[in-house]
């Protein structure tokens, strides 16, 4: 029968980690299972390294607006070898953390792969642990196209194993990873292309956003070719790779990344032996309280195709465990209103409906009041960065039914912002906040 727990969490990432912390503060005797690194994706090859990369990429754009500011600065060189060791050390520190938290916590890791055997049993290693709800939480990996030489390129947990700075480097995809790392690339000196299968990057943001992203991403040297397909790769014989492209001359590279979207971790769990299956995209399919088709099991996180973020998977899992353990029947994740950053050079913040989504939804009824200004500490800068904002607002009273910005700060500026839209707040009380000067924040309250 094997060892017996109240509650499995598959995968130590945001999600399983966050489920098993609460269920076992309610005194619930909990295992996690993990094949890979403590922390998951979050933590090893996604939010944490990627962060301290943007503030590297910030810090030469620093460097690079500093006679602005009268200083006589000259860089010489940046050392990517320090960088890395650095960003190593610090993901290193993290995990010895979730190490002894586990512990402290009285949560029992188990290292390994999990399968199911049937809907209360997994299997790691050849041994069998049962439990009366187990929470799927496998995340995902990156997707690779099935292209020839394909395998040349490398993804996002590719780029966190790069020795050093790559001189040309071409990004395939158009969602948050691939303009995010094309932002770093650029800023730390590589020449960068951004191979797009259609017109623009970030198809689902807002049109402010996109128009001015594409800006900025071109102000920064980065090359958007827009309607471009690979059909394959090759390695020439100065180690360099050489992309054909679909109706294009090739392109010759150092580097090529896919960001193409992340494919979930279900293929290898068992699940047939449970009575689940995925969706077509392997992603699993939950009601609003996180419950699969099977009774006892559940997913959070990346795994569900919801809203992949970090905190997203973190609030799936512990309002799972408050219902499940602390007395809560009715507690869920509202998925509504999820704010959420690029962090993009300047970065975008955005929370709720985009114009276009607010006009499906509430027709005539939508107003919009949009700004366009160079915040003061550009306005020292050889190539000054605009910042954009807009306030989605609809009904009578203008709710506030989405808020979208690009520009310096605006991704510290919008967790209070979605507090605000999450309350229902009205343009009036915007209006009535007393602004903070000078910021750009201050735009938000004063929009006319
Ligand atoms: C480059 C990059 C940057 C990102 N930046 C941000 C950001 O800035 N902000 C943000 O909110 N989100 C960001 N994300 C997304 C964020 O990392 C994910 O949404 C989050 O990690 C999802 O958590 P999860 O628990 O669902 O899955 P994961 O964190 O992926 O954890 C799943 C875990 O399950 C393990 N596992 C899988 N199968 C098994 C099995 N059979 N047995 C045992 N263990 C298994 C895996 O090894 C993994 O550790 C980024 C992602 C990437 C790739
Ligand atoms: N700042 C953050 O919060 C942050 C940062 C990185 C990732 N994430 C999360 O991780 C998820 C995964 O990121 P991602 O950028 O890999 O995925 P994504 O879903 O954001 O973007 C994938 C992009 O690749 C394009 N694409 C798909 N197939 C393609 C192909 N064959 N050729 C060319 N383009 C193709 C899609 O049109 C899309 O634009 C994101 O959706 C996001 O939720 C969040």
């Amino acid at each position: 029968m094997g060892r017996q727990y109240d509650l499995i969490a598959i995968g130590a990432g945001s999600g399983g980690l966050s489920v098993a912390e609460r269920a076992a503060s309610y005194g619930a005797k909990v295992a996690v299972i993990e094949s890979g690194q403590l922390g998951g994706t979050c933590v090893n090859v996604g939010c944490v390294p990627k962060k301290i990369m943007w503030f590297a990429a910030n810090t030469a754009h620093t460097l690079a607006n500093a006679a602005g500011f009268g200083f006589d600065a000259e860089v010489r060189r940046h050392d990517w070898p320090t960088l890395k060791r650095r960003r190593d050390a610090y993901i290193a520190d993290i995990n010895g953390w979730y190490g002894g938290y586990l512990e402290r916590a009285g949560i029992e890791l188990i290292r390994g792969r999990a399968r199911f055997v049937d809907a209360r049993t997994v299997e790691v290693d050849g041994e069998r642990l049962g439990a009366r709800h187990i929470v799927i939480a496998s995340g995902g990996t990156p997707t690779i196209p099935d292209i020839p030489g394909a395998a040349l390129g490398i993804d996002s947990d590719g780029f966190f194993e790069l020795e050093a700075l790559p001189p040309r480097v071409a990004i395939v995809g158009a969602g948050y990873i691939a303009v995010e790392l094309a932002g770093v690339l650029a800023a730390l000196g590589s020449q960068v292309s951004l191979l797009l299968r259609k017109d623009e990057p970030l198809r689902e943001f807002d049109a402010l956003i996109r128009e001015q992203l594409v800006k900025a991403l071109r102000a920064d040297g980065v090359d958007i070719l827009t309607r471009t397909q690979l059909s394959a790769i090759e390695r020439l014989a100065d180690g360099s790779l050489q992309l054909t492209r679909d109706g294009a001359a090739p392109l010759t590279v150092d580097c090529l990344i896919w960001a193409i979207g992340r494919t979930p971790q279900t293929a290898a769990l068992g699940l047939d032996s449970a009575g689940l299956k995925p969706r077509a995209d392997g992603t699993l399919s939950t009601d609003s309280f996180q419950n699969t088709e099977v009774p006892g099991i559940y997913a959070i996180g990346d795994v569900t195709g919801r809203a992949p973020l970090t905190p997203v998977a973190i609030a799936a899992g512990r309002r799972l465990a408050d219902r499940l353990y602390g007395g809560m029947p009715q507690r869920h994740l509202d998925y509504s209103n999820i704010p959420t950053v690029v962090f993009s050079h300047p970065p975008i913040g955005t929370v709720g409906l985009t114009e276009d989504q607010a006009c499906e939804q509430y027709g005539a009824e939508v107003r919009v009041y949009t700004t366009h200004f160079t915040p003061m500490g550009q306005s020292f800068s050889a190539h000054p960065r605009q910042t954009a904002m807009k306030l989605v607002c609809a009904g009578d009273d203008e709710k506030i039914v989405g808020v979208h910005a690009i520009g310096d700060g605006v991704d510290e500026m919008l967790q209070g912002f979605a507090v605000a839209v999450r309350m229902g707040a009205r343009k009036r009380d915007f209006d009535d906040t007393v602004a903070i000067h000078p910021t750009s924040a201050e735009e938000l309250v004063t929009l006319r």
